[in-house]
């Protein structure tokens, strides 16, 4: 443990602010016992001092740089909580809201539009495998597709967190791009999701603004809040081609119709109604653009804005129009809808014991009136009450808050009842009136998207009902993941004793079992008599006991409330209400008036909500008879299916019980897929990450429990080949290499096993993966990096040195070439000067002698005349004067050679000549520069380099001042030119 912790090894301290800090170990010392002392430094240079023995007791290990922000948290060596934590922030940080936690994908919501879903982005993920390339909710969804494509199985993409993480909007890309028409073989238009949405998907993009309008509402955690669970079922023909939908709602939040806290809302149909209808049709209906007057609406915050609500309106009629409800019906939907704000505004008084309900209060009549129903049998049924016993029937009357809450309960029931009706107008529209593409498909990919574990201050029957929805998804999640790694195990043959992991079924047992809290609940909700306070009473005598005690806790401080040990926290549940929330079921007196009402329109919301058709019952899994092999998620009914109206009303808790019973099962029918959805912070502000929130989220959606199951395994787990190519450079290098170019892979992962000294008991050799303990792989990775630091260091000295001398070497030839051209071309031109000097003297010497000539001559003829003169008889035939001529042109002939001046001689020929010294070393030098780059043709490269040589002569100036000056065009070019490749590696 010691090496764990030597100095310099990184740690996350715990921090009450920020959840983690990294930090890291100054000083480590063993104490007598055995103990380690640790002195920890955290970034901003405080030192705290942790003392522990065992590791639960010292901090948490820090992954190596390379693994911190992975994105696949599975990768991590030390797989403890900061370093996940620290993973989905340092990604977060970096804009990347994605990443993989095993078979999870995790989402952390941007709050502001992100281009991650581009056309570009749909086109690159299809067809890819998941891995290939960064996680997104495209590559779980194209996962989902091509596993479903494959074989046909039946597909499930879980989307789950709290509210405002992002679910709906999760859900809504992946159904988008699930949509799309994949293959070019079945469609001719591939791009058909990028260009524009094929027929299915306008149909399902329709059933957004309607289950919105209906089941959103703004709550202070989301403006948009979905407040029902949904699973939307698309199916596909055997040709893997879409041929329709299916939805399946859950819980719909009920109590909201009639209550809401201030700084929320009722749902949003109510204020797109009030807002976008015509006055004139606001009048008819008694509403007004003023929704102030209404009592389910005053309670709340206002609208968001008038004109969205106006807006939406639009949108949400078109959308009805799509799915095949005409204006008539969607009159009919308004008219229920206002009759529930009249309903709403039933005054009701007491006197002294009894509620009283004037017989013309203006909102019962015209409430009464839209309903169909006969307002004196209401108000008649809303103060007093019936019991019936074994031999008669006793009516008795009602207080006013007691009548308030039967007309509120009929309000309830009869928008339950209004949304249901609604989800199957959508699913008539989605798979045709006679469930057509339900009996033509052959295989689906269901889309789950659910609300995620909740804890309030307070919390009550809904919180209740929705972490026991949660309890039992985390339980099929902890199957499935611990499923998943046992088959790997078995089939790579490791030595490996099944662990019966200790998951959460006493938690659910303890919900759901035969004398459990729902089976209480409901016994104690039929009971005339039974109360909050004795369905307590009965919890604490039947559910205190030690075979609970890990599960099942009485608050100390709390009187009417217990507590439940969920798998993600401890959650106390007030049972103020839960009895009157569970029964929410209208007095059986109210529901024959309903379903005998003079309103056609409402008798068919009833009888499609009750599952009976003209008053009789059908079987809900196949309604219009349509057998489809597609498993159905779940429809249980508001009511029972009984006939009449005398049937044992199911409360909701136990409808809710049974539809995710059958959830349960179809899920356990499919491969599923989980994308778990994070909220960074509670204030809806883009890029803000708040780890603490972030972390109780993470506990919550069950990431670090699976964490939990993956650690009591092999956590690590890589194929033969993958580990012996990253990790060969730990062993001997004559061993690694030749290995890999063999291919013998499995003996070179033996080979580092055993050189770099693994404890046999943290790793096992499977057919074609190692699989690895927690905290290997980051021990390898370790080592790794301190082998390449060395190497690099080495590498980057050799190259320095290598480079330093080549630089020498060619600064010398440079010079030298350089001195040798300077010398020549002044030597050149000293001797042009003086070949020219040599020359205009000649001529002046030749100049002078026949100018001295040219006066002899002269004299000479003077003195010929002189003597003509003095003997004229005796001119010619004197010896004396052939003489003189004879001379004469003897002198002439001298005087033409002395005036041809020196001719300078001519350079010889360069061809076939031998080359000067300067010459022969240039050459040299060139060579040699192009030979040590490699070249094998140094004329080809010198033919590539303009400055492979100093520059000409005439262009240098004679005496350049710096004889010693590196030519420049030849020394930019050594400089630019790279001695290495910096990327080759000697390692490679
Ligand atoms: N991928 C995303 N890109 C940009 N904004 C997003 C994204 N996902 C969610 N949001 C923002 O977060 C808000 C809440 O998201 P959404 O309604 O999907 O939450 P939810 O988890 O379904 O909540 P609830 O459970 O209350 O219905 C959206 O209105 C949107 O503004």
């Amino acid at each position: 443990m010691t090496t764990l912790y030597s100095p310099g090894t990184l740690v996350y301290l715990e921090n009450s602010e920020q959840g983690w800090l990294p930090a890291e170990v100054s000083s480590c010392t063993r104490g007598a016992a055995g103990a380690l002392t640790l002195v920890l430094r955290d970034e901003n240079g405080k030192e705290t001092t942790v003392t522990g023995s065992s590791p639960s007791d010292l901090p948490h290990l820090r992954n190596p740089p390379l693994l911190e922000s992975a994105d696949d948290l599975a990768t991590l060596s030390h797989l403890n909580e900061p370093s996940i934590l620290y993973a989905v922030e340092t990604r977060y940080a970096q804009r990347k809201i994605y990443t993989y936690s095993g078979i999870v994908l995790l989402a952390v919501n941007p709050f502001e539009p992100v281009p991650m879903y581009t056309p570009e982005i749909v086109k690159a993920y299809i067809g890819r495998t998941k891995g290939e390339l960064e996680p997104h909710l495209f590559a779980i969804a194209e996962d989902a597709y091509a596993a479903m494509a494959l074989d046909g199985t039946g597909q499930t993409i879980i989307v789950s967190g709290e509210s405002g993480a992002g679910k709906t909007e999760s859900a809504k890309l992946v159904m988008r791009f699930i949509a799309a028409p994949k293959s070019p073989a079945l469609n001719s238009d591939k791009n058909s999701f990028v260009d524009g949405a094929s027929q299915v998907e306008q149909q399902i993009q329709a059933t957004n603004p309607i289950l919105e309008a209906f089941g959103n509402a703004k709550t202070t955690r989301n403006d948009n809040s979905s407040r029902f669970g949904k699973y939307i079922q698309l199916l596909f023909d055997t040709n893997r081609q879409i041929v329709g939908a299916r939805v399946r709602t859950y819980l719909l939040e009920r109590s909201r119709l009639t209550f809401q806290s201030q700084t929320e809302r009722n749902y949003h149909i109510f204020y797109q109604l009030c807002a976008g209808l015509p006055s004139q049709n606001l009048r008819e209906l008694g509403l007004d653009s003023d929704y102030s007057a209404f009592h389910y609406l005053n309670q709340g915050g206002p609208s968001t804005t008038e004109l969205s609500d106006r807006d939406k309106f639009h949108a949400t009629r078109e959308a009805l129009g799509i799915i095949g409800i005409d204006d008539a019906r969607q009159t009919s939907i308004f008219q229920v809808l206002a009759a529930l704000l009249h309903l709403g505004n039933i005054n009701v008084t007491q006197t002294r014991t009894d509620a009283i309900i004037d017989d013309e209060d203006p909102s019962m009549l015209r409430a009464m009136e839209f309903l169909g129903v006969n307002a004196s049998e209401f108000k008649k049924w809303t103060i007093k009450k019936q019991i019936t016993t074994r031999s008669e029937k006793i009516v008795t009357t009602l207080t006013a808050p007691q009548a308030v809450g039967v007309r509120d309960s009929i309000s309830r029931f009869v928008y339950a009842c209004l949304f249901e009706w609604l989800v199957t107008a959508i699913n008539e529209s989605l798979t045709g009136k006679y469930g057509d593409a339900a009996t033509r498909a052959e295989t689906y990919i269901g889309v789950l998207d659910i609300y995620g574990f909740e804890h309030f201050d307070k919390n009550s029957f809904e919180q209740f009902c929705i972490n026991y929805a949660n309890e039992r998804l985390q339980h099929e999640f902890n199957t499935y993941v611990f499923k998943l790694a046992q088959e790997d195990y078995v089939k790579e043959k490791i030595n490996w004793t099944f662990i019966d992991f200790d998951d959460n079924q006493s938690a659910i047992d303890l919900m759901e079992g035969k004398l459990g809290i729902l089976a209480i609940l409901d016994e104690e909700s039929r009971l005339p008599l039974g109360s909050d306070a004795s369905f307590l009473q009965k919890l604490n005598t039947q559910l205190d006991k030690p075979a609970n005690k890990a599960v099942y806790k009485m608050p100390k401080f709390a009187n009417a409330a217990f507590t439940i040990a969920h798998y993600a926290l401890d959650v106390t549940y007030q049972v103020d209400g839960f009895l009157e929330k569970n029964r929410d079921t209208v007095p059986e007196e109210h529901l024959a008036l309903l379903t005998s009402s003079s309103n056609p329109f409402l008798r068919e919301v009833l009888d499609t909500a009750l599952h009976r058709v003209g008053g009789e019952p059908v079987d809900p899994a196949s309604p219009n008879g349509v057998v489809s092999k597609i498993p159905d998620p779940g429809r249980a009914g508001l009511v029972g299916t009984g006939r009449g109206t005398s049937v044992k009303k199911p409360t909701l808790g136990s409808i809710f019980k049974s539809s995710l019973g059958t959830l349960m099962d179809m899920l356990r029918m499919t491969n599923v897929h989980y994308i778990r959805c994070l909220k960074p912070n509670q204030h809806k502000m883009a890029w803000e990450f708040n780890s603490l929130q972030v972390l109780a989220q993470l506990r919550a959606s069950g990431v670090l429990e699976t964490i939990r199951i993956s650690t009591a395994g092999y956590p690590s787990r890589w194929t033969f080949e993958d580990f012996a190519r990253r990790y060969f450079t730990l062993i001997p290098w004559r061993d690694g290499p030749s290995l890999i170019k063999r291919e013998q892979f499995k003996r070179l992962c033996v080979l580092i096993a055993q050189r770099t000294g693994m404890d046999k008991t943290k790793y096992q050799m499977g057919e074609t993966k190692i699989f690895l303990r927690t905290g290997v792989l980051a021990t390898l990775e370790s080592l790794r990096s301190a082998k390449l630091n060395a190497v690099l260091f080495l590498q980057t000295n050799m190259r320095r040195l290598v480079a330093m001398k080549r630089y020498r070497h060619f600064q010398r030839s440079v010079l030298g070439i350089q001195s040798h051209w300077r010398g020549a071309v002044a030597r050149k031109a000293f001797k042009e000067v003086r070949q020219k000097a040599h020359r205009e003297a000649e001529a002046a010497k030749a100049k002078k002698a026949a100018e001295a000539a040219a006066e002899r001559e002269r004299k000479r003829k003077a003195k010929e005349a002189a003597s003509v003169n003095e003997k004229a008889p005796s001119e010619h035939g004197s010896p004396g004067k052939t003489k003189i001529r004879r001379m004469f042109s003897f002198g002439s002939k001298e005087k033409s050679t002395l005036a041809l001046p020196d001719q300078p001689s001519p350079e010889p020929p360069l061809i076939g000549r031998r080359p000067s010294r300067l010459e022969a070393a240039t050459k040299r030098l060139s060579r040699s520069w192009y030979d040590s780059d490699g070249s094998t043709s140094a004329s080809a490269a010198r033919s590539k380099s303009p400055n492979h040589l100093a520059p000409p002569a005439s262009s240098l100036p004679v005496g350049s001042s710096s004889s010693n000056k590196i030519a420049t065009p030849i020394y930019e070019q050594f400089m630019k030119k790279p001695a290495w490749n910096a990327s080759t590696s000697l390692l490679h």
